[in-house]
């Protein structure tokens, strides 16, 4: 199976069928099992996403009592810091919904890189009771340098075949990351990237339809998934 990608021509229908994307996945999911495991991006592109989906009309159609949040990378930044990923979220949508905060699992960014990545890798196969676990949705973004999560150019994290998620030092950014690593983002149901920006869109044309060269575009390392794209 090959992407599916649809463009949009301005980011609010973009962020409305994102939304309505979501509530089919969770609606589907909690009727085959019963709950409802979401991997989150960070950045800044899944705010127009989350501002739909905190309006009334859109929160009361996800049952959230039964929805499992995770996130797919992190900045090793304090979870109070504007840059950390789940802060975003929490400003936006989380400490906006009903949802249970035991439902809501963050990155243990308090710990240093390694032990943080080892421990959420934990979390989750305990969660899910299984060793290499499928999440519903993995939500991603992408960079105008080809990164998806944080899996960024020409890093070690590229070629990574065992671990589902790992740390790893970022020279571009000068940070440390966490990331779920391409082949467990691949093991999930399904993969919604949302890509807006015209700076993005001559890489969005290398990664989907250039040649495959993962460690400049890491994002072709991520197989069939949706794309929303708005470039
Ligand atoms: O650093 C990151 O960047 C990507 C892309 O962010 P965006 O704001 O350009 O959409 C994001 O997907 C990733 O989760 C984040 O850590």
């Amino acid at each position: 199976m090959a992407h599916k990608i649809k463009n949009f021509s301005n980011t609010n229908t973009l962020a409305i069928a994102a939304a309505d994307y979501i509530i089919a996945a969770g609606l589907a999911a909690i009727k085959k099992n019963g709950r409802f495991c979401v991997a989150l991006s960070g950045g800044s592109t899944p705010n127009i996403l989350y501002q739909v989906l905190v309006q009334p009309a859109y929160q009361s159609k996800i049952d959230w009592k039964k929805t499992f949040i995770f996130w797919s990378d992190e900045r090793c930044v304090p979870a109070n810091d504007p840059q950390n990923n789940s802060y975003q979220a929490y400003q936006v949508l989380l400490n906006e919904v009903p949802i249970p905060k035991e439902n809501i699992f963050t990155i243990p960014v308090h710990l240093t890189p390694a032990a943080a990545a080892a421990a959420y890798q934990l979390t989750i196969q305990q969660f899910f009771k299984n060793n290499f676990p499928v999440f519903d949705i993995v939500l991603l973004g992408m960079g105008d340098n080809g990164h998806t999560a944080s899996l960024f150019p020409h890093t070690s994290i590229l070629h990574e075949t065992t671990a589902l998620v790992k740390n790893i030092y970022v020279n571009e950014v000068n940070m440390d990351r966490i990331t779920f690593t391409a082949p467990f983002i691949n093991n999930a149901q399904h993969r919604l990237f949302l890509v807006t920006g015209a700076n993005k869109k001559t890489m969005l044309q290398k990664v989907l339809h250039g040649n495959y060269e993962p460690d400049n575009y890491p994002a072709q390392l991520i197989k069939n998934a949706d794309w929303y794209t708005c470039v």
